[in-house]
């Protein structure tokens, strides 16, 4: 599992080293430049020779990046430092100064022009603008440079390496304001944060590479991604004695008339993640038997249900038989998926074995519909922040779908999955989602009730599963929501094994 901490973590976790003289600033600085070393070496075969320029802001962030310059000036780099500000680190500029590294000020638009030639003539760039103290999106000369970085013709474009975070990200939150460089390396200091798992600040970072500076940090993660190796703890594997009953039924109430394929593939990926069985309630029953004969058709007991997906406006019947499997799934304390147009039926409060699957359109309107102000747009620029909003809201745990799948549960449970190729976003591969994750909550039905935070891992999970499943059955290529179903078999068999 991936983790990560928010910058106040991080702050009052170096707090007590710092106070008993432990030389954090060179330990995170030699790191590093040990990173920009290799890079530099992988890239043209040494460092000495090397043009290096350093973005330096007015915090410690921009500390590191002088004191990296200083080490990677010693080992014969031509460091060139463009300070943003009247205000730099001075212990930092000392030794960059000391070894011989060039420092330029450049506050106004005409020194940033002349910086410009500075990063186009570069082998590497420190981003060290702003870390974990930066507030909104860069202001002032630091913008300009990003702005002159990001123009570069792609030929003159040099390595960026981020320092801690790439500047202008919300560390926390995710979210990017204003330039934010894309760079090809971050390297981040005592922990991952936030910003280096979601969307979308995460697309700028490029690779991470955590820096170990030994601190205790909190028991609980701000953000975690799952990985393969943490699927099989969390997944309900049958025992000798298992029966289709131990193992879990969960209730499908999915489909209408006029959107049968909603419910055939939701079976589909509840069938094929290993669910012990499935009923199907709604007027898709023939085409959900002819494509899956081992499907059960009708009511009886169920350990979960998955609602919502493919049930159409106009179908009255379907949409009642939704609104009576919630209504049951709350009375008689079973975990249930809800998809699509029964999010519109959602009761005002739900417990958190209730999980809800929105994209970020049903996202908005589910917020809207509760009073609460926010569009499509504002949900894909902060996903995090809405998928917290929306739980804070209903109580509900979310899944909130989209190129990094991002789930969020009570106790400030999230994730921030990204599985799949962008060849998922296809018709019909949410429904496969809300069967493998009906699947899991079935088979995990008690342990759902007892561990409030579950259902959140149990949703990371089944994103991690579908979109490996994804790759898996068709690498590199386009994929259909049938052929991901079909994938699915193999992928939890090789991550139970891993
Ligand atoms: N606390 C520590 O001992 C350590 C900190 N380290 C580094 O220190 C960084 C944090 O340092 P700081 O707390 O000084 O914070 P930063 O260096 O992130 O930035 C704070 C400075 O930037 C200015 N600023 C804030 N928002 C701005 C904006 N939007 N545009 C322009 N300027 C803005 C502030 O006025 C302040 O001077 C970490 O990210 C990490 O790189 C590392 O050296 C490891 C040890
Ligand atoms: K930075």
């Amino acid at each position: 599992m991936l983790t990560s901490w928010t910058a106040d973590d991080v702050r009052a976790a170096e707090r007590p080293l710092l106070a008993s003289g432990v030389p954090l600033m060179e330990r995170a600085a030699f790191a590093l430049a040990v990173h920009v070393g290799r890079e530099l070496r992988a890239t043209r075969g040494r460092v000495g020779g090397a043009r290096v320029t350093l973005l330096v802001g007015s915090g410690n962030n921009g500390g590191d990046t002088l004191h990296a310059g200083a080490l990677l000036a010693r080992r014969g780099a031509q460091v060139t430092a463009l300070l943003t500000s009247d205000r730099t680190h001075a212990g930092g500029l000392d030794a960059l100064r000391a070894a011989h590294g060039r420092v330029v000020p450049t506050l106004d638009d005409a020194a940033a022009d002349d910086a410009a030639q500075d990063l186009a003539r570069a082998d590497v760039v420190l981003d060290g603008l702003l870390g974990i103290g930066g507030r909104g999106g860069v202001r002032g000369p630091g913008a300009r440079l990003l702005a002159r970085l990001r123009t570069l013709d792609a030929d003159a474009r040099p390595l960026v390496v981020a320092v801690d975070v790439p500047s202008g990200v919300g560390v926390d939150d995710g979210t990017r304001t204003g330039e934010v460089p894309d760079v090809d390396l971050t390297v981040t200091f005592g922990a991952c944060k936030p910003a280096l798992l979601l969307p979308p600040a995460a697309d700028a970072a490029g690779r991470v590479e955590v820096v170990d500076l030994g601190l205790t940090l909190p028991p609980r993660p701000a953000v975690a991604r799952l990985e393969a190796t943490d699927v099989a703890a969390l997944w309900p594997l049958p025992g000798r004695d298992a029966h289709k009953y131990v193992r879990g039924v969960l209730g499908v109430v999915a489909g209408s008339a006029r959107y049968p394929g909603a419910a055939v593939l939701q079976a589909a990926g509840a069938v094929r993640a290993g669910v012990g069985m499935v009923r199907y309630l709604g007027s898709a029953g023939p085409q959900v038997l002819a494509a899956h004969p081992e499907v059960v058709v009708g009511e009886g007991r169920v350990q979960a249900w998955v609602v919502g997906s493919g049930v159409a406006p106009d179908d009255p019947e379907q949409r009642a038989r939704v609104r009576d499997a919630l209504s049951h799934a709350l009375a008689h304390d079973e975990p249930a998926v809800v998809d699509a147009g029964a999010l519109e039926i959602l009761p005002d409060r739900v417990p958190p074995h209730v999980v809800l699957t929105p994209h970020a359109g049903e996202l908005a309107a589910l917020l809207v519909a509760r009073g609460a102000h926010a569009t499509r747009a504002e949900v894909e620029a902060a996903p995090l922040v809405h998928a917290r909003r929306a739980h804070d809201l209903t109580g509900a745990t979310v899944l909130l779908k989209g190129g990094t799948t991002v789930v969020v549960g009570p106790h400030g449970a999230a994730y921030a999955q990204a599985d799949g190729p962008s060849w998922l976003a296809t018709a019909g591969a949410g429904d496969v989602l809300g069967g493998v994750l009906g699947a899991l909550l079935a088979g995990r039905s008690a342990d759902a009730m007892a561990d409030p935070t579950l259902p959140a891992a149990l949703a990371a999970a089944a994103a991690l599963v579908h979109g490996r499943a994804a790759h898996h059955a068709n690498p590199g290529g386009p994929v259909s929501a049938g052929d991901v179903a079909d994938a699915l078999p193999a992928v939890v068999a090789g991550l139970l094994r891993a």
